[in-house]
């Protein structure tokens, strides 16, 4: 038997076109969500990324804002910018794409965005609100695997999970919207001692550690679910952190890439704007959008 695919391409579709209608319900009352997108350089993925988010931005009504800074932009002048998007009413939502060039301090930049209008999730302040099951702006990638594994599995109350990887921006928030969740969460990392052995107890089991086929198939539980969040540009095409055909045999069900969880961190980052909107105006969170 192969794994169901969890299909993020055709889930994000959905979620954009339930955006979309909320959008459209905001804008009836005067209120027009506006995303702000920064990119300091020219990494070619990262251009990639912004001009899709900006696309996506306007396709569901939104008003998009788009900064392209040179890479030698000093950090003063990024945290200039920074501020005047805090100050503008229209501008709801702030991301700073990453990476920042080697020269910038990536925390003092992340921390310099209003907490309220920080869709990435990343400020200190919504990590210590998300740590504390307060209400928090998200990160997208993770809130993208989360809504992926409720559709699929239901209540992820009592189930194992695993998450292999522990960066700020994946790891450590995905484990704690798992554990909101009630799942019995175990983060590992390239530090861990027998990692086949510890993966193969997870009933959930994500990967994000940046290293192509990392994951084995005789790490996966039969039957168990994987989300995989590496984006590999290899010889091969992009692949994910999973050896995904090996998976796929042994799996329940696992997310392939491309066309897994990538596409819903962009439309997690449109629905994390209509919540910033929401919260803006005192309006309630918009339905499904938020943990
Ligand atoms: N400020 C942020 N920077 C970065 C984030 C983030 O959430 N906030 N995440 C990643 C990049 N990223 C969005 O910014 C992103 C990555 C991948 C995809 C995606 O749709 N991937 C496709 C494949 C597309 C391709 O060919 O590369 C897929 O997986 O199907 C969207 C967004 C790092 N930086
Ligand atoms: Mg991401």
């Amino acid at each position: 038997m192969t794994a169901t695919l969890i299909d993020g391409k055709a889930f994000a579709a959905r979620l954009r076109q339930g955006i979309a209608g909320q959008v459209d319900a905001m804008r009836a009352r005067g209120i027009t969500p506006g995303l702000a997108v920064v990119l300091v350089g020219e990494d070619p993925a990262s251009q990639v990324y912004v001009r899709a988010k900006g696309k996506q931005t306007r396709e569901v009504g939104m008003t998009s804002f788009e900064h392209r800074l040179p890479a030698d932009t000093s950090e003063r002048d990024l945290l200039a910018l920074i501020g005047r998007l805090n100050d503008d009413p229209a501008v709801n939502g702030i991301l700073v794409q990453l990476p920042l060039p080697e020269h910038m301090d990536e925390a003092a930049i992340i921390n310099a965005v209003d907490p309220a209008k920080d869709v990435d999730g990343f400020h200190i302040l919504n990590v210590g609100l998300l740590a504390t099951g307060q209400k928090a702006m998200v990160p997208c990638t993770p809130l993208g695997c989360l809504m992926m594994l409720r559709d699929h599995l239901g209540d992820l109350s009592g189930r194992r999970a695993v998450v292999v990887g522990r960066s700020n921006i994946v790891g450590k928030p995905m484990a704690q919207l798992l554990l909101r969740d009630s799942a019995t969460v175990t983060i590992a990392h390239s530090r861990t001692q027998d990692l086949p052995s510890l993966c193969r107890e997870a009933d959930i089991l994500v990967a994000a550690v940046g290293r192509p086929g990392f994951v084995k198939g005789d790490w996966i539980k039969p039957g168990a679910t994987v989300i995989d969040v590496g984006i590999n540009r290899t010889p091969d095409g992009l692949v994910g952190d999973v050896d995904f055909e090996a998976a796929r045999a042994v799996a329940g069900a696992i997310t392939p890439v491309p066309g897994g969880v990538g596409p819903m961190t962009i439309a997690c980052l449109l629905a994390n704007t209509l919540t910033a909107t929401a919260r803006k105006n005192d309006l309630p969170d918009p339905e499904g959008l938020t943990p």
